[in-house]
């Protein structure tokens, strides 16, 4: 048994915040919290009360692993373009092994770094690269979920970067579940059935990937209603939604992220919350792909499962908390309106607005919750995934700090990240002092 004394701040329940001043944090050999007590109820392994104030980490829902080296780049076209001319041959270099450990190891050091705990992967078309990625979480120690991309459509998808059919769609896939469950020591990374987005999948692929999900209990995740190129280009083929799509081929469970969702209807978002299906919110990227803002208030009051995902590389921050406050100030440009020449009364969409709080929770429990994970808050039962943070430049009243850290703090100022009751990233101590 091990015991953290530290100052704590989480969100059990949406729209509830507690603070708890001097508490011990107990947890066993597997990470899991024991108690969470008095912070001088029994001796502590290491104190951080001078240090800062622990968070829980964070939950990052969507994150394309091989797009990192493209991060902050390419988004002067469309969605669509931008896939053919940017975002497919870069993928496509994930076939060198090398070259994919490389760029997997840079990537999961930079995001425990910036306290990303939980992490939702996809990965490329290669089952290797996307096995690489798995290990390199494990071996970092970071908590994931890793999905090898299917995408077999010809037409849709380039002849040098895509499955060669629906059976390889399938049975790549299936390979894939195996050997991620299958690697000695596993207690930290899950595999993840991954249709990249209907229009790349031909209804054969996305058939069999559903009774795959079925078959394993596998999550799934994939874009859903992104653009309005996308939402239109799923109506024509399908004539419904990606919601409906989905759901028709088994790909829409209680274990199912949809990315962005920006487009879906009432009725989507009531098939989404019977299903108990999650959505990854992602505001930066929705900003350039999106062409519109997703109704977030709305969808939380449908009781949803929402979170947050960085999009990497359609948003252009590898930090998850610039997407929370891009969650607040998106929805209050939502609530207010964008185009000044319209009067004020018929500018925006009332009741639009969410706040720090609600952003908080998406970023840790809320996230947690899409995926069922035992993360998110500190409580008996739930594991030791944390994340210290000491906000610099701090003068102001100890009510104001949650809210100073979601809308304003660095990367930086995230000092130390703990999975499963491991310190796995303390980059601002040097190596002899490290816990
Ligand atoms: N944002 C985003 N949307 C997609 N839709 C299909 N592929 C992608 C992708 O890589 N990024």
């Amino acid at each position: 048994m091990q015991a953290v004394r530290a100052h704590l701040i989480h969100s059990p329940e949406r729209g509830r915040i507690e603070r708890i001043e001097d508490a011990l944090v107990s947890f066993d050999a597997a990470g899991q919290i024991v108690r969470v007590a008095d912070g001088n109820s029994a001796p502590a392994n290491i104190d951080l009360r001078s240090q800062g104030v622990l968070l829980p980490g964070l939950v990052d829902l969507h994150i394309h692993a091989p797009q990192f080296p493209q991060l902050g780049t390419g988004l002067d076209v469309p969605l669509e373009d931008w896939l053919s001319k940017y975002t497919f041959p870069l993928e496509a270099r994930f076939a060198d092994l090398t070259y994919a450990a490389f760029v997997h190891d840079a990537l999961v050091r930079r995001l425990l770094a910036n306290g990303t705990t939980t992490a939702v992967y996809f990965a490329t078309i290669h089952g290797p690269s996307s096995l690489n990625l798995a290990e390199t979480c494990l071996r970092l120690g970071q908590r994931a979920f890793v999905g090898k991309v299917a995408m077999d459509l010809a037409g849709a998808c380039p002849d040098y970067y895509r499955d060669s059919d629906a059976a390889a769609s399938i049975n790549e896939t299936a390979d894939f579940i195996k050997a991620v469950r299958a690697m000695p020591g596993n207690d930290l990374v899950e595999p993840i059935i991954t249709p990249r987005f209907i229009p790349s999948c031909s209804d054969d692929a996305l058939a069999g990937l559903g009774e795959l999900a079925a078959s394993t209990g596998a999550a799934v995740q994939t874009h859903c209603s992104e653009s309005d190129w996308e939402h239109g280009f799923v109506l024509n083929r399908m004539g419904k939604t990606d919601a409906s799509a989905l759901d028709e081929f088994g790909l829409l469970t209680r274990r199912s992220v949809l990315a962005h969702a920006g487009h879906i209807t009432d009725a989507d978002m009531d098939l989404i919350a019977e299903r108990g299906a999650g959505i990854a919110h992602c505001p930066l990227s929705n900003a350039y792909f999106g062409n519109a803002v997703f109704p977030l208030r709305r969808a939380l009051a449908k009781a949803l499962h929402i979170g947050l995902g960085t999009d990497i590389s359609g948003g252009h921050s590898a930090f998850l908390l610039d997407n929370a406050r891009a969650s607040v100030t998106a929805s209050r440009m939502l609530e207010e309106g964008v185009d000044p020449s319209k009067d004020a009364a018929n500018r925006g969409v009332d009741a639009s607005r969410i706040d720090f709080r609600d952003a908080f929770y998406m970023a840790t429990k809320g996230g947690a919750e899409v995926l069922d994970l035992p993360v998110g808050a500190f409580k008996a039962g739930l594991q030791m995934d944390a994340i210290l943070v000491n906000l610099v430049d701090d003068f102001g009243p100890v009510e104001d700090l949650l809210q100073k850290i979601i809308m304003r703090a660095t990367p930086a100022e995230i000092t130390q990240t703990w999975v499963a009751g491991k310190c796995v990233s303390a980059p601002m101590v040097h190596p002899d002092q490290s816990v």
